[in-house]
């Protein structure tokens, strides 16, 4: 069943929790306010005009500060709840929860030190608003919030800009659409200089959400009315005209007692010549009623509006929340999994990089189908094996005593030597595919949605990849040079037993020194044969142009011969050094990237894992403020869906 009770009550319940979290209509938030959408009374109206008068006068009580110049110098939310007749009259203040005033003396002290808290005693003014509940059977279900008094002047200790000031934040209140003006004007001023009406004209031109009051009636001169004002000729708003009669300066002097204020005020109307046709619709009491009445519908009206902008909210703050990702666990065993989960997430892409599914890995194979083969390809081996050098290395290598039958000693010279070309490009091949698993794994960090907003943990996860790549690539590069280094350790003697079979097919060397670049020419074992020691000495022999050519064909066809060695070996190397390369870099990369880095994970206290997972601040700034909203936000759906009259 819905009561006005459930309905203000409701609104007052989300407005005190708006303020908890800063939102309140004077201040600036970059977050849609939520108080802003909530339906509220402001008072408006010039110093002096009898604003603390009403106010006091609605609640029964005396209860706010008085003095000289502005007194009001923070906004008031005045909330008031109706209880049972009988029960005893408390004030409590939002931050002050649990402590509960039932000497209203106290409460003015408290407004006065509450004020200074905020504003200092420079007398400055805060938009940060002062909430009072206040609980009696004397009052009407009704929110009303009082604002610093509208001035001409700056009082001494007040700043020049005070008056600006005091507009500005009072216009803020008022211009909102789901603002009621209650506009306080005294009666023995003219209307038409009224503080309150020129700025409830300009922000409410149609008088829609307006309310006029019209105080000091008892003070007009005699022989005049206000029934222009009242009966709306003077200046017409959509709501009737309220006159008051407050208690005046002698009466408070007196400490005459509100209720019998009221109690006069009633009898005032009752019996004024000029006001008696209009006494039921006239003073504090019959003000109350038409605003608790005026807000509840208002609220009715509103809160269709109020939810849907509610759920909006809610899911733009959970879809914020969600790209802000969602706060991290303070325990050192929820950061651990955490962390865990973050590198389980990173190494899931680094996979998908190199098993394909993300492009790079490819990569991996270009090393060794293209840079490998062409590497090799350039390797110096025309040099090395040049019919020059040969001749060079087998007589080094022969020594004062030419071979006999072939130059065992020679030939492993020059496979020696040519073997040691191919450690290059082995090793660029270990430093290539280190490269591109360096880049896969910076990619991967990257696209690591889980990782954006832990720069921390990138750095670790990229520091700790870094290494263990690093690590990868010493021992590819061990492995690899081995490779290499077992080919002279020993030689395929299958190869050499070969060519002498291919020798007697293709006839005696000293008829195929022209073919000796071919590969099967003689062996060695057949080059011995045929030679002696002037093959070596070959000018000082009279046949000396025959064995200058037996001479070259024989060292063109030892070249030809490692030629061919070297080239079954080269075959062999390009398919062993791809193997071992994938054997230890990127088998290892993708199955223990990240084991050092986990073991030492296990090692770290609480505090140090939650450095690693430290965010940018004012990322952390936003998620708290977001989170807190949601709440706020996710707590005022609850309320409103728990009165019934929603549905
Ligand atoms: N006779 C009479 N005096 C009134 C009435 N309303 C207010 N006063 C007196 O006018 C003076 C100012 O009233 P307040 O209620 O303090 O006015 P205010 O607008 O709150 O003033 P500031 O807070 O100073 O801006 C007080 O001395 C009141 O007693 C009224 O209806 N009749």
């Amino acid at each position: 069943m819905t009561t006005m009770e459930s309905l203000i009550g409701l609104v007052n319940r989300i407005q005190r929790a708006c303020t908890v979290l800063g939102d309140y209509g004077g201040g600036d938030s970059s977050f849609s306010s939520l108080w802003e959408a909530l339906p509220s009374v402001a008072v408006v109206g010039g110093q002096s005009s009898g604003k603390s008068s009403v106010l006091e006068s609605i609640v029964g009580r005396d209860f706010l500060p008085r003095g000289s110049g502005i007194v009001t110098r923070r906004p008031l939310v005045l909330q008031l709840h109706k209880t049972d007749e009988g029960s005893q009259e408390y004030a409590e203040f939002l931050h002050l929860p649990r402590r509960k005033f039932t000497d209203f003396s106290v409460v003015r002290r408290e407004i006065e030190e509450e004020t200074d808290r905020i504003t200092g005693k420079t007398k400055q003014i805060s938009p940060i608003p002062i909430h009072l509940s206040i609980y009696s059977p004397n009052v009407v279900n009704l929110t009303l919030i009082d604002l610093p008094g509208l001035t001409k002047v700056a009082v001494e200790g007040q700043p020049e800009n005070i008056v600006q000031e005091i507009e500005t934040m009072v216009r803020t209140y008022v211009e909102k659409p789901n603002s009621i003006i209650l506009a306080i004007s005294p009666a023995n001023q003219d209307i038409a200089t009224s503080d309150a009406i020129k700025l409830a004209r300009e922000v409410d031109p149609t008088g829609d959400r307006t309310f006029g009051v019209l105080t000091k009636l008892d003070l007009m001169d005699k022989g005049t009315n206000a029934l222009d004002v009242l009966e709306g000729r003077s200046y017409r708003l959509q709501h009737p005209w309220v006159g008051i009669v407050n208690r005046s300066q002698a009466d408070i002097n007196k400490n005459i007692n509100m209720i019998v204020a009221r109690q006069k005020e009633r009898e005032y109307f009752a019996t004024s010549p000029d006001y008696a046709h209009l006494a039921s619709k006239m003073g504090s009491e019959y003000l109350a009623k038409l605003l608790s009445k005026h807000l509840e519908s208002v609220i009715r009206a509103r809160i269709p509006s109020i939810t849907s902008m509610i759920n909006k909210t809610i899911d733009e703050l959970e879809s914020e929340m969600d790209h802000l990702g969602r706060p991290i666990a303070v325990d050192a065993g929820a950061q651990l999994y955490t962390i865990l989960e973050l590198c389980r997430a990173f190494d899931k892409i680094f996979k998908e990089h190199l098993d394909g599914g993300r492009p790079g890995g490819d990569r991996i194979y270009g090393v060794f189908d293209n840079q490998l083969p062409a590497a090799i390809r350039k390797l110096p081996f025309d040099r090395h094996l040049s019919l020059q050098n040969v001749r060079k290395i087998v007589s080094e290598a022969d020594g004062y005593q030419p071979h006999l039958i072939a130059p065992e000693q020679g030939y492993r010279r020059l496979i020696d030597g040519s073997l040691k070309y191919f450690r290059g490009p082995a090793e660029a091949s270990v430093d290539a595919v280190h490269f591109v698993l360096k880049e896969l794994v910076r990619k991967s960090i990257s696209e690591t949605q889980e990782l954006r907003r832990f720069p921390t943990l990138q750095a670790e996860i990229a520091a700790a990849s870094g290494e263990a790549l690093e690590r990868f690539r010493e021992e590819s590069k061990k492995t690899v040079t081995r490779l290499v280094d077992m080919e002279s350790s020993y030689l395929t003697v299958e190869f050499f037993r070969k060519l002498p079979q291919e020798l007697e097919r293709f006839g005696s060397p000293g008829e195929r020194g022209g073919n000796s670049g071919e590969r099967g020419g003689s062996t060695p074992a057949e080059k011995g044969r045929g030679g002696n020691p002037v093959e070596r000495a070959g000018t000082l022999m009279p046949a000396a142009s025959n064995l200058d050519r037996y001479s070259e064909g024989h060292f063109r066809r030892i070249g030809s011969n490692v030629s061919s060695y070297i080239g079954m070996i080269a075959d062999t190397l390009k398919n062993t050094i791809p193997k071992a390369v994938v054997y230890c870099q990127v088998k290892e990369a993708r199955t223990s990237l990240l084991n050092h880095f986990y073991a030492q994970l296990g090692k770290k206290e609480g505090k140090q894992l939650g450095q690693m997972l430290d965010e940018d601040p004012a990322l952390m700034e936003r998620r708290q403020q977001c989170a807190k909203r949601l709440e706020l936000y996710k707590s005022a759906r609850d309320e409103i869906d728990s009165v019934s009259w929603v549905r």
